[in-house]
């Protein structure tokens, strides 16, 4: 009897159990089939990806790294953000202290950027084009944080200690730690971008560059190449380039990102055309309208950009003979006062005829607008002097590949000269934090530059360098 109970228990705990296994055997089926759907799903979208491209057929071409980024794709669908550096910025800033905070700041300083072979079989192919522009954007991770700590309201050296959104600034220290600056591309050789105008350290990972195109990048450019010529306030009347000789480009100080700033010369427009409907020419709005000829200031040493300036002017003289140009003078985009360059040397230097008289009319709403600390910060720019002993000692330095016994020499600055003129931008540009400049302000700073150690002390509006020796092949960045 109690042999059959315990038959009839173990037939039930048997049961029991193979309804558990049952059970587990039909989840893993489901597990299965769909993984094989995933799989077969992503096999699909692998194939049209790839036919779509174009790519089928070169598959077998595809290095390692191009079919992992076909999966990537793949996986950036979903949401998988993935990024690979392209390469790294050697620049003539070994650390953060002392670099420029935007490219502007410092027309001289250089730097290099090799493109990765592992992104791409031939480098060198992927930058063909690229010589045909003046200006790149470069996009990067500010990588040497420190740590990824950001807040939404910071306070930029700029504004002296006041706060504002992360957002309304170029602040370092943001949820994805990406940077933006636009350089110069002074030149390709085969793989390797040469590079002037940047705010960025060596060793900083690139993620992209893309051409500088102001038609697209520029609004004001844009208004110019699209609705210069309003037939009334606000409105607009599309101008074709093929009635113009030159299409007309206007540059409106755009501080941190048009290479124009800097340039002597730049004209900016800013008041209203008209267009008479018949003759397709402009007509004067107001009769007290004004053109503005701005940045006659030169402390940057740039020669003026004909072809930013021209288009404007041949503008001007195509279509107003008997006008008055109104030279303005405003300040420059770091609060430099522009140089002392009288209207009719404005004029002259510009081809415009002194006394000509012209308005010329844009949509305003396509013109930029940029806050106004960026224009008039609450620090001002300061005044560089170098002790005779600091000049004396820069100018032993060598340029780039020059060998001299007991001397020392520049890998990215091309001499004593162009170091003094990037170390006059540095420091116009006060580079301490608001902490140093307001706790501190008598403490030495010092900044490496190339392969030179700068060390300066800074008064109430002045900097003064007061030594320039050789730097230690390793920079340590210094905590402010
Ligand atoms: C204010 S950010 C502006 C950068 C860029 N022009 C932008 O608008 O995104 C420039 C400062 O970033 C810092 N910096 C440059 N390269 C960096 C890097 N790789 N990692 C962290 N900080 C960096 C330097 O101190 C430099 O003064």
């Amino acid at each position: 009897m109690v042999g059959t109970c315990s038959c009839a228990q173990n037939l039930k705990e048997l049961n029991q159990q193979i309804s558990v296994m049952r059970k587990e055997i039909k989840n893993l089926r489901q597990l299965i089939s769909t993984a094989v759907r995933t799989h077969q799903k992503h096999v699909a979208s692998l194939q049209s990806v790839l036919s779509n491209s174009g790519q089928l057929g070169e598959r077998q071409h595809m290095n390692p790294r191009q079919s992992e980024r076909v999966g990537q794709n793949l996986s950036l669908e979903q949401g998988n953000i993935q990024t690979v550096p392209i390469g790294y910025i050697s620049s003539c800033f070994p650390a953060k202290n002392g670099t420029p905070r935007q490219p502007t700041v410092c027309g001289q300083s250089r730097a290099t950027l090799k493109i990765e072979q592992a992104v791409f079989n031939n480098p060198q192919h992927a930058l063909i084009g690229l010589d045909h522009y003046s200006h790149v954007w470069v996009i990067f991770l500010f990588h040497k944080n420190g740590h990824l700590s950001f807040k939404a309201k910071v306070k930029p050296p700029r504004l002296n200690g006041q706060r504002v959104g992360v957002y309304s600034t170029r602040s370092p220290h943001r949820p994805n730690a990406l940077g933006l600056t636009l350089a110069r591309l002074e030149r390709i050789e085969g793989d390797t971008l040469h590079l002037s105008g940047i705010d960025m350290i060596t060793g900083t990972p690139v993620l992209d560059i893309k051409p500088y195109i102001p038609e697209y990048d520029s609004p004001s450019v844009r208004a110019g190449m699209g609705s210069t010529i309003c037939p009334e306030m606000g409105g607009s009347i599309p101008v074709s380039h093929t009635e113009m000789e030159d299409p007309p480009s206007v540059s409106c100080m755009e501080t941190v990102d048009s290479p124009t700033v800097s340039l002597p010369g730049s004209v900016v427009l800013e008041e209203k055309w008209s267009l008479d409907s018949k003759e397709q020419r402009p007509v004067l709005l107001e009769e007290n309208s004004s053109l503005c000829v701005l940045s006659a200031g030169d402390h940057m040493g740039h020669a003026p950009q004909a072809d930013t300036v021209v288009a404007t002017l041949s503008e001007i003289k195509r279509y107003i003979s008997e006008s008055d140009v109104v030279a303005q003078r405003a300040g420059a985009e770091d609060g430099t006062a522009l140089s002392d360059c009288s209207k009719a040397e404005l004029c002259e230097s510009q081809g415009v005829q002194a006394g000509a008289r012209a308005e010329l009319c844009f949509d305003e709403a396509s013109l930029s607008q940029v806050a106004s600390w960026i224009r008039e910060p609450p620090i001002s720019s300061l005044s560089v002097r170098f002790t005779p002993h600091a000049q004396r000692h820069l100018d032993c330095f060598q340029p780039p590949g020059k060998r001299v016994p007991g001397q020392p020499s520049f890998r990215f600055l091309r001499g004593p000269e162009e170091a003094a003129a990037a170390i006059r931008g540095v420091l116009c540009a006060d580079p301490r934090s608001v902490y140093r400049r307001t706790r501190c302000p008598d403490r030495l700073f010092y900044f490496s530059l190339d392969s030179a150690h700068v060390t300066c002390w800074f008064g109430s509006d002045f900097a003064e360098v007061v030594q320039v020796r050789p730097a230690e092949p390793t920079a340590v960045e210094p905590t402010d």
